[in-house]
């Protein structure tokens, strides 16, 4: 049996319902062998983050160099970074791996507002990682940082995804999800031209690790050879069942059900 397979570097939520937990998860439920480097262990449950501990840079490194010195993933996505040294790092193994099918979701700052990504590491994002990236998928405040405009109308989230290609990302997708309205406009752009992928929003608290599980389902469905816009596509539509069909985990923010999809295409409820 041959198996796509998908690489995950971020950090770990013990809640497991965002980072490598959710990457993991959505990667089993969409059939691609996972794999992960561990960036940084943050303490949280729904209520929020109690604690950071980034690894080591050695450790890091180590986990890299296993990985690519054995594996060869069909797609890679990196979610929270932490630090300018690990994003140089990343981006020195990408290089060294020649590795393909990069995802990038920005991972800046977690619901309840405890920062993942330093400050000073933004500006190396732009210039070390991003130049890689088959598609960079920032929410409406991580793009705002990372172009330095404000984003309100429909159309600064375009004129955001062109400032996102012009720094070397293939395909640039802006997230609705932090918008406010009856809809969440996803705005994909690859260069040329614009997909729109609207969606009803879905009234609950429980969306802890939406980007996280989006972002890897889009690596999962790439690994797999889909089309960016065909990855993006299904990956919205298990993000979007994730959401729906809630499973009323914890006190506060809770995760998404990485089941429902895989659920309803089975036809069972
Ligand atoms: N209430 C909702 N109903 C439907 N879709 C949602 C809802 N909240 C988020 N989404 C979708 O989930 C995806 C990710 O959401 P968002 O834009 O909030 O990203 P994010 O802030 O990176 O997520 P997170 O920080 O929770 O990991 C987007 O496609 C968004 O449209
Ligand atoms: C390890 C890790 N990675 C990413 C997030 C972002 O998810 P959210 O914005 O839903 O808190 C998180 N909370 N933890």
């Amino acid at each position: 049996m041959r198996i796509a397979q998908a690489l995950t570097i971020a950090g770990s939520d013990n809640g497991g319902g965002a980072g490598i937990q959710a990457d993991l998860k959505t990667f089993q439920e969409l059939d691609v062998y996972g794999m992960t480097v561990i960036t940084a262990i943050a303490a949280q449950n729904t209520t929020g983050v109690q604690g950071v501990f980034p690894i080591s840079y050695e450790g890091i490194a180590q986990q890299l160099d296993s990985t690519g010195d054995d594996f060869k993933p069909n797609a890679v996505k990196t979610g929270m970074l932490y630090s300018t040294e690990i994003i140089q790092l990343v981006a020195e193994k990408w290089r060294h791996y020649e590795w393909s099918n990069l995802v990038i979701d920005p991972v800046m700052v977690a619901k309840g507002g405890a920062p993942l990504l330093q400050q000073q590491a933004i500006q190396t994002l732009i210039t070390e990682l991003i130049p890689h990236a088959q598609i960079t998928t920032p929410n409406i405040p991580e793009a705002e940082l990372l172009t330095g405009m404000s984003i309100r109308s429909l159309s600064e989230r375009e004129e955001a995804a062109r400032r996102l290609v012009q720094m070397g990302s293939t395909y640039a997708l802006i997230k609705g999800g932090h918008d406010t309205g009856g809809m969440i406009v996803d705005v994909l752009y690859d260069g040329q031209s614009f997909h729109y992928l609207e969606n009803i929003r879905i009234v609950t608290p429980h969306t802890h690790g939406t980007g996280c599980t989006y972002s890897a389902a889009i690596t999962a469905e790439l690994a797999k050879g889909s089309s960016v816009l065909a990855a993006v596509t299904t990956a919205r539509a298990f993000i979007q069942a994730a959401i729906e069909d809630e499973l009323g985990i914890g006190a506060g923010h809770g995760p998404t059900n990485h089941f429902a999809y895989q659920r309803r295409q089975r036809g069972e409820k």
